[in-house]
């Protein structure tokens, strides 16, 4: 209750104050608004850009809207370049210029794989910002996945040895012992006969895996539950490009607080533990491990007398991120896809009993003799059709005032004040560069005829990405293929899979199983997380 003059005036002084605030915001906003518009239609007009219908306030947000309208409303945004292509053929000179501001900074979708190149090979351009953007509240954006120049290059040459193929040969009986591991969740999901969720199972093995390779523990989290990885997947929740509205609210803050004191609270022992001289170690170097050796190393000099903990703990955290969820969604689908072509389940199992010998013996084959995880060409087939049928994320770059992209036909495109997105899941099936690019044909992989229309060769080499290409490909790649070879070389032999979507699950290009936007996830997830049945196998 207002009780005096003095309160009075202080009412009057905080109304005051958030009027003019208000005020400013509008004004900010309509002078944003009015810079972007201007920017695009001045570029498009200098450069001969073919653009979607602009309109002033909205940019292409009602186009945007309109082409997204035919499809579920999960449907992860990498479909929306061929949602374009399907609108507007007439304007597809290889890239779209989307202005969705203020939603999201003006963005250029680039749809030609030899276009991608031009922006993460021939010149590795910066990450945009909204890179770091998303991931400030788990890492400070101080990560190697947003950092750039001098600071990225000491972690990435710092981590790089852990995923050598001689190092990973030396995991191999520990991603076996995870394998093992979701081998008995597939046999539990056997006895119960009800549907399953196949991408639960497959990310806690990504991230079990990953464990291992980053913290050089054994999380566990395929038996129990474990409250760092829980913490961890929390704060993914209260991460997301585009998502601002959750930065006003601070309970966002408070939440991060808790999440990053949980996962703080087991990384920091894990690293002290290493750090301590009477460590024991793991037989394969750990990222936890080489940080060590770096520190020693370097003690003294420059970068060497920061703060370890500051410096490692985001190293850890988006190293565990980027490892398991992106193997989990990846080997989710290959299942989906084995339950719904018998033919591929039957080659991959008779690739299996060729190279691996007896199911019952495969566990220590692999173990014994880990060079047989890499003679498995069939299967890695399978693993690389499910990568570029769904890709789980695809890289997003700045452009700048000196970068042109140029298109096949020679014409020369501006990047000044937009954001570069490789439309990954677009070109790795466009039937123009893929044969039959919309079926799950493992054998493609596997053609050495050059005649053979599904032959992937040099001419295509730009055309598959799921880790992408040039310096800031993905650091794990190795690590992701093997883990998944091995996860299905103990499965595939036992079980057999059965598709569960429900028949009225909203369809994708035909398709209840595609990329989806689910709730408090970043990446494109498996819809509905791969719905199937599994029992022992029969024939
Ligand atoms: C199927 C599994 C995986 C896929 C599809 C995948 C995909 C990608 C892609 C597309 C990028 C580039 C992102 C960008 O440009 O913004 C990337 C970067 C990265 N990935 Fe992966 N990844 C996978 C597994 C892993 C694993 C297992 C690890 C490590 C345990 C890992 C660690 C990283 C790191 C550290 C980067 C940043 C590299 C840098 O900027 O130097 N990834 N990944």
């Amino acid at each position: 209750m207002i009780s005096s003059l003095s309160d009075l005036s202080v009412l009057h002084l905080l109304l005051h104050s958030a009027l003019t605030a208000a005020g400013l915001s509008l004004a900010y906003f309509f002078v944003r608004l009015y810079q972007v518009r201007t920017h695009v239609r001045k570029l498009s007009r200098k450069y001969d850009v073919k653009l979607m219908p602009h309109s002033f306030f909205w940019g292409h947000l009602q186009v945007l809207g309109e082409c997204m309208a035919d499809i579920p409303p999960d449907v992860y945004g990498s479909y929306l370049p061929g949602q374009l292509v399907k609108r507007f053929p007439e304007l597809n000179e290889g890239l779209y210029y989307i202005d969705s501001w203020p939603f999201q900074d003006p963005m250029i979708a680039v749809l030609e794989p030899d276009m991608v190149a031009q922006f993460t090979v021939e010149t590795s351009m910066p990450k945009a910002p909204g890179v770091a953007d998303e991931f400030r509240p788990l890492t400070g954006a101080t990560d190697i996945l947003c950092l750039e120049g001098q600071e990225w290059k000491r972690w990435r040459t710092m981590f790089n040895p852990a995923f050598s193929l001689r190092n990973l040969s030396a995991m191999i009986p520990k991603i076996v012992k995870e394998g093992l591991a979701l081998r008995d969740v597939l046999m539990n999901a056997t006895a119960s006969g009800d549907v399953f969720e196949m991408e639960h199972a497959t990310s806690r093995f990504g991230m079990d895996v990953v464990g291992h390779i980053v913290l050089g523990h054994d999380l566990g989290t395929q038996k129990t539950p474990h409250p760092t990885m829980v913490a961890l997947r929390r704060q993914i929740g209260l991460l997301g490009y585009g998502f601002w509205l959750k930065h006003y609210n601070p309970m966002t803050y408070i939440r991060g607080w808790q999440n990053h004191a949980m996962m703080d609270a087991e990384f920091i022992p894990m690293i002290k533990r290493y750090f301590s001289p009477l460590a024991e170690k793991e037989s394969f170097k750990t990222i936890i491990s080489l940080a060590q050796n770096w520190y020693t190393e370097n003690a003294g000099k420059k970068d060497a007398d920061k703060n370890v903990f500051r410096d490692l703990l985001p190293q850890l955290k988006i190293l565990m991120i980027a490892g398991y969820e992106t193997t989990g969604i990846a080997l989710a689908f290959a299942y989906h896809h084995l339950a719904i072509n018998p033919k591929v389940l039957e080659a991959l199992r008779k690739e299996h009993d060729e190279v691996l010998g007896p199911v019952d013996q495969v566990a220590d084959a692999m173990i014994a003799n880990p060079s047989l995880v890499n003679q498995l060409p069939y299967t890695t087939g399978v693993i690389k059709e499910s990568l570029r049928m769904h890709p789980p994320v695809s890289t997003i770059r700045d452009g700048s005032r000196t970068k042109f992209l140029v298109n096949g036909q020679g014409k020369k495109f501006p990047t000044e004040g937009f954001r570069l997105l490789s439309s990954t899941y677009d070109f790795q099936t466009t039937e123009t560069v893929w044969h039959r690019g919309k079926e799950f044909l493992p054998e493609r992989w596997v053609v050495r005829d050059e005649r053979n229309p599904l032959y992937h060769g040099p001419h295509t080499k730009n055309s598959f990405r799921p880790f992408e290409m040039g310096p800031r490909a993905c650091l794990g790649q190795e690590l992701a293929m093997m883990d998944m070879r091995i996860a299905l070389a103990l499965t595939t032999r036992e079980f057999d899979f059965t598709d569960a979507y429900p028949a009225d699950a909203p369809k994708m290009d035909g398709s209840p199983c595609y990329n989806a936007q689910l709730d408090g996830e970043l990446t494109a997830h498996c819809s509905l997380r791969c719905p199937v049945k599994i029992s022992l196998r029969t024939a």
